[in-house]
C-alpha cells in the first residue's frame, strides 16, 4: 500500500479520493519543519499546495518519493532540479485556480480603484466619510498586464468588458494569443510607464523576481496602481513600501506576500491601510478552486502511483493524450529496440546512444521516445533508479552522450527507427518498423534481417564461415530448442556476420556454452553471443 502525504490544506474531495484508491494517507498541514524532515522517508508521494517547502533539504530525505502533486498553479516552492535528478515526477493542476485567481484580481483592482476595504472599516469603527473614500473609475484607464498567460489572458478579457484599454508585455507569448484577444504587445518599460493598472500574472523565475522595484516605480505615474496576484516575490516589498510613502504611485493591492504568512513584523505595506489593501494569498481559495485543485491532483497521484504519466508534467515533456496515444506504438518500438540493445551489449560500458527517427513517426514529438530509448537501455544497470523523470540526468552523469536526428528517408516502409550504440567494445546498430500487424527488426548493425520483434533470441556476430549454421541448428536440436526462425546477413562472403534465431525456449548457459565452443572451433572469431528473452 503506498503512503501519501497531504502537507497543506486541501479539499477533503481529494483525500477522499487518495483513500478510495487504497492509499495509506497522512493529512498533516500544521506539520513543523523538524517533523516534516523527520518522517518524509515514509512517503511514496506527496501534495502540496504553496505552503510546504520541498526544497534540496527535504528531497534528499524523501527515499520512497515517487510523485510530487502540486495542487494548484506556482510550483516555485518545489525544488524541480533536485526532483528530477531523483526521479520524482512532478505535477502541478495549472486551470483549477485560474478562474478564480482571475476573479480575485478584478476584484482587488475595483477595491483599489474605488477605496471599498478602507470605507468598510471605517465604517466599522463608525466613521462616515464620502469625500476621504471617494474613488475613480476604470473605465477608459489603462490596464497593463504583465504575463499574458492563463490568468492574464482573461484578466484582459474581463477588464475590456469594464471599457478598460488593456496592454500587455510578455516576450514568450506567440503574438497572435495576444491579437486573437486585442491586446497589443509592448515592451515592458513601456506597459510600466503607460498603465494606469499594473497587473502581475508571472511565475516566480530569476527573471521576474522583483520584476517591480524603485526603478520602475520610479517610472511609474503618480496614479498608478499595482496589483499583484502573481507571487510576492516579484515585487520588491521594501521598494514598493517606499514608493507609497513618498506618493511615487497611488496605491497597490496585494494578495501575494514575500513572506507568508504576513506579520506586522516583516511587511512594511501594513503601515499603509490607506494605499494598500492586502489579502492572505486568497487568489486561488474559492470552493470551486479548492475542489477542482485537490480532486486532479488526488487522481493523478493515484494515477502516478499505478505507473501512469501525469496529465501536466512538470519534469518529463507534456504530450497531448491524443497525440500519446497516436505515438504510442512508437513509444513501444523505441523500447523494445533500447531493450534488445541492452540485453545484447551485455557489460559493455556505454559511450553513445544515438537515435535516428524516419518516417511517420516524425510527426510526432521524439522527446518522449528518446527519454523512454535512454531508460530502456539503462535499465538493466540501473533497475528502478532510472525513469524517465531521470533518465537524461543519469545518461549525462554516466558520461553518454544521447543524440537524437531525424530523416525522411524510410524507402518502402511507412517507419523506421534506428538505434546506434557506442560502447568501449564496439559498435552495435539496430533498426525497427511498426506495423500494424506488430514490431520488426529490420536491420542489425547494417545487414537487412526481417523478424518479429518478440519472443526469444539468440544472436551472434562473427566472422562468416561454412558450417557455422549447421552446427548452431544441430546443437540447438539436440537440446531440444526449436528455431522459429532465422535470418543471417553478412557484409561480403567471409566477412562480418549476424545472425538472429527466434526460439522457442530459453537455451541453459550449458548449451550458450557449446554454441560458444563450435563456433571458437570454427575459427569464426566471435565477437558476441547473447540470449535476449523481450
Ligand atoms: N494568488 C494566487 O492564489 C494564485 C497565483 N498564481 C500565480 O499566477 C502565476 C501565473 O499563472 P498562469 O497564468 O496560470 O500561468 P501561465 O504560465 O499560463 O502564464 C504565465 C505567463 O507569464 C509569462 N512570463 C513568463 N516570464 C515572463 C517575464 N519575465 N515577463 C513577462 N511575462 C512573462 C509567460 O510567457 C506566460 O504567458 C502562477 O505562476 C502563480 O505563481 C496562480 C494561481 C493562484
Ligand atoms: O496553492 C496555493 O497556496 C494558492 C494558489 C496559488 O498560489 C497557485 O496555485 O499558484
Amino acid at each position: 500500500m503506498y503512503k501519501v502525504l497531504v502537507s497543506d490544506n486541501i479539499s477533503q474531495k481529494g483525500i477522499d479520493i487518495l483513500e478510495e484508491a487504497g492509499m495509506d494517507v497522512d493529512f498533516k498541514p500544521e506539520q513543523s519543519r523538524d517533523d516534516f524532515l523527520e518522517n518524509i522517508a515514509d512517503y511514496d508521494g506527496i501534495i502540496v499546495r504553496s505552503m510546504t517547502q520541498l526544497d534540496k533539504e527535504v528531497l534528499a530525505k524523501a527515499k520512497s518519493l515517487k510523485v510530487i502533486g502540486r495542487a494548484g498553479t506556482g510550483y516555485d516552492n518545489i525544488d524541480l532540479d533536485q526532483a528530477t535528478k531523483r526521479g520524482i515526477f512532478v505535477f502541478n493542476t495549472p486551470t483549477g485556480n485560474t478562474i478564480s485567481a482571475v476573479e480575485h484580481t478584478l476584484g482587488l483592482m475595483l477595491a483599489l480603484a474605488r477605496n471599498i476595504p478602507q470605507a468598510n472599516q471605517a465604517l466599522h469603527n463608525d466613521i462616515w466619510d464620502r469625500k476621504k473614500y471617494q474613488g475613480v473609475e476604470i473605465k477608459g484607464k489603462t490596464l497593463g498586464i504583465i504575463g499574458l498567460g492563463r490568468i492574464g489572458s482573461r484578466v484582459a478579457k474581463r477588464a475590456q468588458s469594464f471599457g478598460m484599454n488593456v496592454i500587455a508585455n510578455d516576450p514568450y507569448l506567440a503574438p497572435e494569443k495576444a491579437e486573437n484577444i486585442n491586446v497589443p504587445l509592448k515592451s515592458f518599460e513601456e506597459v510600466i510607464k503607460e498603465s494606469d493598472y499594473v497587473s502581475l500574472h508571472t511565475p516566480l523565475t530569476d527573471e521576474t523576481y522583483h520584476i517591480l522595484s524603485h526603478k520602475e516605480f520610479a517610472m511609474m505615474d503618480q496614479n498608478t496602481r499595482v496589483i499583484n496576484c502573481a507571487r510576492g516575490q516579484n515585487i520588491d516589498t521594501a521598494a514598493l513600501a517606499k514608493a507609497i510613502e513618498e506618493n511615487k504611485i497611488a496605491g497597490a493591492a496585494i494578495d501575494v506576500h514575500e513572506e507568508e504568512p504576513v506579520k506586522a513584523s516583516n511587511n512594511p505595506l501594513l503601515k499603509y491601510p490607506d494605499q494598500v489593501i492586502m489579502t492572505c494569498h486568497l487568489g486561488g481559495t474559492t470552493t470551486e478552486a479548492m475542489d477542482n485543485v485537490a480532486i486532479m491532483a488526488a487522481e493523478e497521484v493515484v494515477s502516478v502511483l499505478k505507473n501512469n504519466l501525469p496529465e501536466s508534467p512538470l519534469n518529463i515533456p507534456a504530450m497531448d493524450p491524443q497525440e500519446f496515444i497516436k505515438a504510442k506504438p512508437y513509444i513501444n518500438l523505441v523500447t523494445k529496440l533500447g531493450n534488445f540493445m541492452a540485453k545484447w551489449k551485455g557489460h559493455h560500458r556505454i559511450k553513445s546512444i544515438e537515435v535516428e527517427y524516419a518516417g511517420e513517426v516524425n510527426n510526432y514529438s521524439h522527446k518522449p521516445m528518446t527519454l523512454s530509448l535512454v531508460k530502456s537501455v539503462l535499465e538493466p544497470i540501473l533497475d528502478d533508479r532510472i525513469n524517465l523523470v531521470n533518465a537524461m540526468h543519469i545518461a549525462e552523469e554516466r558520461g553518454i552522450n544521447v543524440k537524437e536526428s531525424q530523416t525522411q528517408h524510410k524507402g518502402e516502409l511507412n517507419n523506421i527507427i534506428t538505434v546506434r550504440l557506442n560502447t568501449n567494445k564496439g559498435k552495435y546498430s539496430l533498426a525497427g518498423t511498426y506495423l500494424p500487424i506488430g514490431f520488426r527488426v529490420i536491420e542489425i548493425n547494417g545487414l537487412r534481417v526481417d523478424l518479429d520483434l518478440s519472443g526469444e533470441f539468440i544472436i551472434v556476430t562473427y566472422q562468416d564461415r561454412p558450417g557455422v549454421i549447421g552446427k548452431i541448428g544441430t546443437t540447438l536440436g539436440e537440446e531440444n530448442i526449436n528455431i522459429a526462425n532465422m535470418q543471417v546477413g553478412r557484409q561480403t562472403a567471409g566477412g562480418e556476420a549476424v545472425m538472429l534465431m527466434q526460439i522457442d525456449s530459453k537455451p541453459s548457459s550449458e548449451t550458450m556454452g557449446k554454441i560458444k565452443d563450435h563456433l571458437d572451433a570454427l575459427n569464426t572469431n566471435v565477437k558476441d553471443l547473447s540470449y535476449i528473452a523481450m
